[in-house]
């Protein structure tokens, strides 16, 4: 009888594999491990093999699953956007026009718009309104080949929308076939009742948010928006190292709009990931590499923001494993678009087309700290594989800002399909 979750995928141009169970760092992220004319395997969920079709259908008959056949199509790991802010009320499309017209994005926030305008929408949101948004945004995700995301709270900066936020995201993990990994952020922004007193909001989060957030295991991750007028470089360390002693894995959104030093406090708290960095120092950047701690670099932001792009290039030239991520947000950067983030990484950032695979992969994963069960197709992962309409991964990028993405097999599940039958 064939089992739920099993899948036998044949004759693929090419099965990318992405092979290995840990962070890619430097040169390493150029190396995909490519089987020609390949076949994947799935059994209840699980990868049980890859190799040559030839000698895959030799072992696996074909009967016992259900089967694709990808000839001349390419196969690839789902790929893992590691940042998002997902779960949010309202939209800014009003900002985006004042900041077309020249505004400033942290100008926007000290006037009380920007993420402090997505808080007023977002408390006043039910959460059945909040899951039904955030249910339709995975159905888009999933459609670029995403099989496991990130999403952050941060729009609530209060005990009963934070816990909200969260609880939206845990339901969604349950409802939709994609998996969700949730971050506890509530220091995003401060309230305009907390400005000068952002002590006293991080006491409150670690009294009165945050033990409940572990003890009902709603988030995995706590992260900061550590940046100058948000979180010093002190509070963050602060609220941070208190988070790591909770339980928490850490994130932090660093040296974004300028150089605070947030890359070397990533390095010197450990943290599994340090992202947007456009603004990071040489000794940041080298420290982290030097930490491990995987570099999450997010385009479609400094595109949206007409700032200059983190640099790509001097990161993995220093060893660092970078990941990159669509950071899909209703402010800074509104866009679920895998294909977006393929073309600015390798046309403005001096990423290869290898690189970005890596980073969009097992590098991702990495960045959730997940790379040992997702992110690559190896024996006993998760069963989450795309197919692409082209015969090559090299024309995710080639076909600019499109979507290549045909299949998307989740968890051993067929669960997008372009092709209508
Ligand atoms: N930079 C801080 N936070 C988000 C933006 C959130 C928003 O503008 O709503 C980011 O990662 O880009
Ligand atoms: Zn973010």
């Amino acid at each position: 009888m064939m089992k739920k979750g099993s899948i036998l995928i044949k004759n693929a141009a090419e099965v990318v594999t992405c092979s290995g169970f840990h962070a890619k760092q430097g040169k390493e992220m150029a190396e995909l491990h490519i089987v020609p004319n390949g076949a994947v395997v799935i059994e209840e969920g699980i990868i049980k093999a890859v190799g040559p079709t030839e000698e895959v259908l030799k072992q696996y008959k074909e009967d016992q699953y259900e089967v694709i056949d990808a000839t001349d199509k390419a196969v690839l790991p789902g790929f893992v956007d590691s940042h998002t802010h997902l779960v949010f009320g309202g939209y800014r499309a009003e900002e985006f026009s004042w900041r077309l017209r020249g505004d400033n994005y942290m100008s926007i926030m000290e006037r009380g718009g920007g993420i402090l305008s997505s808080v007023r929408a977002t408390k006043e949101a039910t959460k059945k309104e909040l899951l039904s948004s955030a249910m339709k945004r995975l159905d888009s995700m999933l459609s670029f080949g995403v099989t496991t995301v990130e999403g952050k709270s941060g729009y609530g900066l209060d005990h009963d929308t934070e816990i909200k936020q969260l609880e939206v995201m845990q339901e969604a993990n349950k409802l939709h076939p994609l998996d969700v990994v949730s971050t506890f952020m509530g220091a995003h922004a401060v309230p305009k009742e907390y400005k000068g007193r952002e002590d006293i909001l991080i006491d409150f989060f670690l009294k009165e948010v945050m033990p409940e957030v572990i003890e009902r295991k709603l988030a995995v991750f706590c992260d900061v928006f550590c940046e100058r007028n948000v979180f010093s470089i002190e509070e963050s360390r602060r609220l941070l190292s208190k988070a790591k002693e909770m339980g928490f894995k850490i994130k932090l959104h660093a040296d974004e709009i300028v150089p605070l030093g947030g890359a070397e406090l990533a390095a010197e708290l450990k943290a599994v990931s340090a992202d947007h960095l456009l603004q990071a120092s040489d000794t940041g950047i080298k420290a982290m590499a030097e930490a491990g701690v995987i570099a999450t670099l997010l385009p479609g932001t400094a595109f949206s923001l007409k700032e200059d792009y983190a640099r790509a290039r001097y990161m993995i030239d220093n060893n660092c494993a970078v990941a990159l991520a669509t950071d899909f947000n209703p402010g800074s950067c509104f866009t679920e678009s895998i294909p977006l983030i393929f073309a600015l990484a390798t046309l403005y950032m001096g990423i290869t087309t290898e690189e970005a695979v890596t980073a969009l992969t097992i590098n991702g994963a990495a960045a959730i700290d997940q790379a040992d069960s997702i992110g690559s197709i190896d024996i006993g992962k998760k069963g989450d594989v795309i197919i692409l309409e082209f015969p090559s991964y090299k024309y995710i990028p080639y076909h600019i800002g499109v979507n290549t993405v045909e299949k998307v097999v989740k968890n051993g599940i067929l669960v997008y399909n372009k092709v209508k039958k």
